[in-house]
């Protein structure tokens, strides 16, 4: 349900009447008033010895392209949660305080300095669809800008994420399948590299089984946690494909080419407790407390000081950022190739019809 400019006026009238909510929450509320009512941040960034301005002009401008409406919603939503906060003890916030709307495939939360990105299409085992793709594209700019000091990818349901949805295939142009391919290339490319740019410690809680893309990428986290269902399972050769997400680089990294080269050219599927002992997993829970002790475990880092994380980061990955875009344009390239080949039609072909399945 979208805020009206009445609920909106409303908020404003309310929050006068709140108790100091601190200066955190204070920033959200102005960001939100000024994206909300003047748009994307329009104003030069004040200086740096000017703090309180710039804390100002760094929390309206971390909103980015936030639509006006968004804005308004996310305005009447937080203050909402705070009047009722202050209505009763409960320390609990309410989940319209914490969801950020406009994502269809994906559940976004920002909580005790975590952000949240859980892929939430539980009946197809997250499959990735385009849409997905480019959402969690936006979950993870927004969250590179956000007051967050950690972001994690997880899966809603039983699986972690069964990779590509094998339908984007079938969505052909009236252009042809070539660029159907060269698109396909492209929105793969652009995937991938904002795990590479990602500026935050970006951390995987593998919920259940992973497939495809959903494991490929795991090389371009800080931390993989497992839950000890989990499987990992790149199946490329058995799609006519070939690896992406830079993991021809990655994994034979990690691991050793030898272990990398069962995985990548022979499809072969890794517990969770294989992929721990092979450095893909940095520690795997028992499924039972899984959520339990990963996010115990995620609440503790995230009070770490988030400028440290952030820099220990980039001197970990900065000098391999220039390589890993270059690996992943050759792979991007590569694939566009194999998906125009009759072994990965035909392996399409087979699952969408039902013939053939992992
Ligand atoms: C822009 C393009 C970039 C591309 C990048 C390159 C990426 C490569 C990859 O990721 S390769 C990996 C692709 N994934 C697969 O091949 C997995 C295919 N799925 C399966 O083999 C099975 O579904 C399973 C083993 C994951 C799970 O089996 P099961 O437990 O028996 O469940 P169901 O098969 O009944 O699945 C339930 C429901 O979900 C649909 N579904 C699951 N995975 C996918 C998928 N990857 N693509 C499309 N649809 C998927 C499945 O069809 C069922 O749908 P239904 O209920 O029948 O409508």
């Amino acid at each position: 349900m979208r805020a009206s400019q009445k609920d909106f006026e409303s908020a404003l009238s309310q929050v006068k009447l709140l108790k100091d909510p601190g200066n955190e929450v204070k920033l959200k509320l102005y960001a939100l008033y000024k994206q909300a009512t003047e748009g994307p941040c329009n104003t030069p960034k004040p200086g740096v010895f000017d703090l309180i301005n710039k804390a100002k002009w760094d929390a309206w401008n971390a909103l980015g392209s936030l639509p006006k409406e968004t804005a308004r919603q996310n305005y009447v939503d937080l203050v909402s949660g705070l009047s009722s906060s202050s209505d009763s003890s409960s320390q609990v916030k309410p989940e319209a305080d914490r969801k950020q709307r406009g994502y269809e495939t994906l559940v976004v939360t920002s909580e005790d300095s975590i952000t949240k990105i859980m892929m939430n299409r539980p009946a197809k085992k997250n499959a990735i669809t385009t849409q997905m793709y480019n959402e969690i594209m936006l979950a993870l700019k927004a969250a590179s800008k956000d007051d967050s000091a950690i972001t994690v990818l997880t899966g809603n349901g039983d699986y972690y994420s069964s990779g590509n949805d094998l339908s984007n295939f079938t969505d052909i142009p009236p252009e042809g399948i070539e660029e159907k391919a060269k698109s396909s290339a492209i929105l793969l490319r652009d995937f991938v590299d904002c795990f590479i740019d990602f500026p935050k410690p970006l951390i995987a809680a593998v919920n259940g089984p992973a497939v495809g893309i959903s494991v490929t990428i795991l090389g371009l986290f800080d931390t993989v946690y497992a839950s000890s269902r989990a499987t990992f399972h790149t199946p490329f050769s058995h799609l006519g494909q070939s690896p992406e997400g830079c993991s021809s680089y990655t994994f034979p990294k990690i691991m050793g080419p030898a272990k990398a080269a069962e995985m990548l050219i022979f499809g072969k599927k890794l517990t969770a407790a294989e992929a721990c002992a092979q450095g893909l997993v940095s520690e795997v829970f028992p499924d039972s407390t899984f959520q339990k002790e990963v996010w115990t475990r995620l609440k503790a880092y995230s009070k770490l000081p988030p400028n440290a994380m952030r820099i220990s980061k980039q001197v970990i990955r900065n000098r391999e950022k220039e390589k890993l875009h270059a690996i992943n344009a050759e792979e991007s390239r590569v694939l566009q190739e194999r998906w125009l080949s009759d072994e990965c039609t035909n392996a399409v072909m087979n699952f969408l019809t039902r013939k053939a399945k992992l």
